[in-house]
């Protein structure tokens, strides 16, 4: 199956187009070099166009491993805006500063010294350097953007397709770590395989590990038939664990076994299953600090960091917010409906807290509502907004929410949406609960296509 005959709509015009956007100008690169510390004599060099923030700690995910107990795992950030280094301390344990000064956040312009617990890095200009010429491509599978930040991306994610090896992408809420690993998935050797998503906040935690490994029958109270776990739905293809920052601990380490052995043992079994399934792990949390915290094992990442993409917030893409809006407007609004300037002047001035999740309901809303469509919508603690109803699953009784939107004398069509995105919340959070968090059986339990009920679940989770 492809996950992209709804994604043509970004023709070849555009595609060229955007491709030909204004170029890099000549910038400076800059060395860190480890001046004292444990670790002095390490180097890296930080160039311009680098796909993602240089990181600097003690974990070995980290570009400048730093081998220095007063030093966190994920110590501080380099990179290069505007011409300049940016440092950013990750919320460390004891602080970074620059030329003695305590900062969390710094713009540099070579020769200061950086310290970090016992460490000092000097940072160096390096001369500027030709422009280098960003990648050409615009977009990576279904992941669109334009901008020089995610084009840095795409020869990464390209390689890592053509890999086997685990993939951990991080990211914020809604930065599109799904659409990334599906995309890994289809452009990669296995995309005749079956790619599968698993969820680990989609399901109880009493029922995660059978989610997982599956379960044989009369494994426990319930257990009417035994049946296959997602490991082994994903044989011959990828399995991405979603938000595996939030798996509980003991059964970190039955993840853990099961990937040291390519072998899973359903519950209620003591029969070892052969599985081969290429293993891509997404998160919005930073996995080195949920180490330090003791929540999440340092082994289990180790297996699953063998490769680290991430994702940048919206609000740090340059330009895409106008890219992405169009690229959706053209999947979503009928063909002679121009994008509208003015809605165009309106979301280039707003953040996207929501990342792209958020830009897309925007869109969906405008597309659905024309002019009165508010850009944001309610974020904790702010005013509910008229037009987007939330009843909570358990409070509103469905009297309710019919009558609340009801009482917005919304005219029929656009009542009608209403109902039916509420209702579509609830169905998608039962069915996906029904079915252990796995989306394929969940879509297929809702006799629709995977890809269409991803679609249905991305819309409401923000
Ligand atoms: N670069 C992109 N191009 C096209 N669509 C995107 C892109 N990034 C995200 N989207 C769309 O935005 C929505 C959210 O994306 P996705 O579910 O992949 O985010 P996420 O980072 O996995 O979020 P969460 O952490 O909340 O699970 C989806 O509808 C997806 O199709």
């Amino acid at each position: 199956m492809s996950g992209f005959e709804d994604d043509d709509v970004f023709d070849d015009k555009v595609e060229t187009e955007l491709a030909q956007r204004p170029e890099r100008a000549a910038s400076p690169g800059f060395s860190l070099v480890v001046v004292a510390g444990p670790s002095r004599g390490q180097t890296f060099a930080v160039a311009p166009g680098h796909p993602s923030r240089v990181l600097v700690g003690q974990s070995p995910s980290c570009d400048l491993r730093i081998d220095d107990r007063l030093v966190s795992r994920r110590h501080a950030a380099f990179e290069i805006r505007r011409g300049k280094l940016r440092v950013t301390d990750l919320d460390s344990t004891n602080g970074t500063s620059v030329q003695g000064v305590a900062v969390l956040d710094a713009l540099l312009v070579g020769g200061e010294v950086v310290t970090m617990g016992e460490t000092q890095i000097r940072v160096d200009r390096l001369a500027d350097q030709a422009p280098a010429a960003i990648p050409s491509a615009v977009r990576f599978g279904s992941m669109v953007g334009a901008s020089p930040e995610m084009r840095a991306l795409y020869p990464l994610c390209e390689r890592l397709s053509g890999a086997l090896v685990p993939v951990l992408i991080e990211g914020e809420t809604g930065t599109g770590k799904e659409v990334l690993a599906e995309s890994l998935h289809e452009m990669g050797p296995r995309k005749h395989g079956p790619f599968v998503v698993f969820d680990c906040t989609a399901v109880p935690p009493n029922l995660v590990e059978s989610a997982l490994f599956g379960h044989e029958r009369g494994a426990f109270t319930g257990a009417t038939e035994s049946r296959k776990g997602v490991f082994e739905e994903a044989h011959g293809g990828t399995l991405l664990l979603d938000e595996i920052g939030d798996l509980e601990l003991p059964l970190q380490a039955k993840l853990l076994r099961a990937l040291e052995r390519s072998e899973v043992q359903r519950v209620g079994s003591n029969r070892w299953i052969r599985v081969d399934a290429r293993i891509l792990a997404a998160t919005r949390r930073d996995l080195d600090h949920e180490i330090q915290e003791g929540r999440f094992r340092d082994d289990l990442f180790y297996r699953l960091a063998v490769a680290r993409i991430e994702l940048p917030p919206l609000r740090r893409r340059s330009g895409d917010v106008l890219v992405l809006a169009q690229h959706f407007w053209r999947k979503l609004a009928s063909k002679d409906t121009p994008f509208p300037p003015e809605f165009a002047a309106r979301i280039t001035d707003y953040a996207w807290p929501g990342n792209v999740r958020e830009l897309y309901n925007a869109v969906a809303r405008r597309v659905a509502l024309g002019e009165l469509a508010p850009i944001a919508t309610a974020r904790p603690g702010a005013p509910k907004p008229a037009g987007v109803p939330r009843p909570s699953a358990k409070a509103a009784s469905a009297a309710d929410w019919i009558e609340e939107i009801l009482a917005l004398e919304l005219p029929l069509p656009r009542a009608r949406e209403r109902v039916v995105e509420v209702f579509e919340r609830r169905y998608v959070e039962r069915v996906l609960a029904a079915h252990g968090g796995n989306v394929g059986a969940a879509a297929a339990a809702s006799g629709i296509a995977r890809r269409y009920f991803q679609l249905i679940k991305a819309r409401h989770k923000g």
